[in-house]
């Protein structure tokens, strides 16, 4: 019987490897510029619609920043993509942020927004979402600028990451030995695994770059199975439902602080993708 068991793992590892590696080449065709037209403008990126999504993500993040536990030294954000949105309110309060990605286009992205000043240095104007986040804050919109340069001034490193790795980070990464005080990540986790085991394996990666008492920031794609990463770029992503969003946060060591849930409304829908919802997951590394 043990030999049957063996075996039979070592298949669906087998399997479990081939749908990783069939996600690496979905990859491939992945254009930055292109996502972040679909994803990032309006209507999903519309900051004078109640219903839009960007503002409620923003509105999500800036809760967790400001309510008082999540606080430190080093932040990493997961699988950053080609967008910044994701560390705005970060940035106000950890002075080391490290951004990553697992595709050199999306890396050189950020490192062009970071090493321009002023427009024309990256695809998409995030002036817009800062201003957002700064009235968020309580500041003047004006103040864009000063968090613009904030930003600039926190990021430490932009790094290659594979959350299907036990160990996600470069060996010289320069995180603490006793890992980082917070984790983002947006829209990562589901959209690289091939299935449900695969995305609660790499939360347990992901776990490994966190220190103990810190906590991870979770923002994805509920109903999702597919999403256009550019022209004729379709990548599939597994369709994750509220229920098993928290059954794997728990499954792979974290405490559930809190899960938010936004519906897509039909104005939200724009043949980009199949998702129906998203989720924001707060929880904690006992
Ligand atoms: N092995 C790996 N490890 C880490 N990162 C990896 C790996 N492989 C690829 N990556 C990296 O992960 C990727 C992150 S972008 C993933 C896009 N997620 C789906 C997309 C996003 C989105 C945005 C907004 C809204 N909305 O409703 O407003 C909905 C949706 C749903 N569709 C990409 O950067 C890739 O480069």
């Amino acid at each position: 019987m043990d030999r049957e068991v063996k075996k039979l793992k070592e298949e669906i590892e087998r399997e479990r490897e081939k749908g990783v590696a069939a996600m690496v080449a979905c990859y491939q065709g992945f254009d930055p510029a292109a996502y972040l037209q679909y994803n990032y403008m309006p209507p999903r990126a519309d900051f004078d619609r109640q219903d839009s999504i960007v503002p409620w993500k923003l509105g999500c993040l800036h809760r967790a920043f400001t309510e008082g536990d999540v606080g430190g030294e080093v932040l990493v954000d997961v699988g950053s993509g080609p967008t910044l949105y994701q560390v705005l309110s970060a940035c106000e309060v950890f002075d080391t942020v490290f951004l990553t990605d697992f595709l050199e286009v999306n890396r050189q992205e950020l490192r062009r927004w970071l090493q321009g000043e002023g427009k024309g240095y990256s695809s998409l104007d995030w002036t817009p979402y800062l201003q957002h986040v700064c009235k968020l804050e309580g500041r003047s919109p004006s103040a864009w600028t000063e968090k613009a340069a904030r930003l600039r001034s926190v990021v430490s490193d932009i790094l290659p990451i594979d959350v299907h790795l036990p160990r996600p980070l470069p060996l010289d990464s320069q995180l603490p030995t006793a890992g980082a005080d917070c984790l983002v990540s947006c829209f990562c986790l589901e959209s690289v695994s091939p299935d449900l085991a695969s995305f609660t394996r790499a939360l347990g990666h992901i776990r490994g770059l966190l220190r103990p008492g810190g906590h991870l920031l979770l923002i994805g794609a509920l109903g999702e199975s597919y999403y256009m990463g550019g022209p004729g770029v379709r990548i599939p992503v597994v369709p994750l439902d509220e229920a098993q969003v928290c059954a794997s946060v728990r499954a792979s060591g974290y405490t559930l602080v809190r899960l938010e849930v936004y519906t897509l409304p039909q104005g939200m829908k724009v043949g980009v993708d199949d998702v129906t919802g998203v989720f924001f997951v707060k929880a904690r590394k006992p």
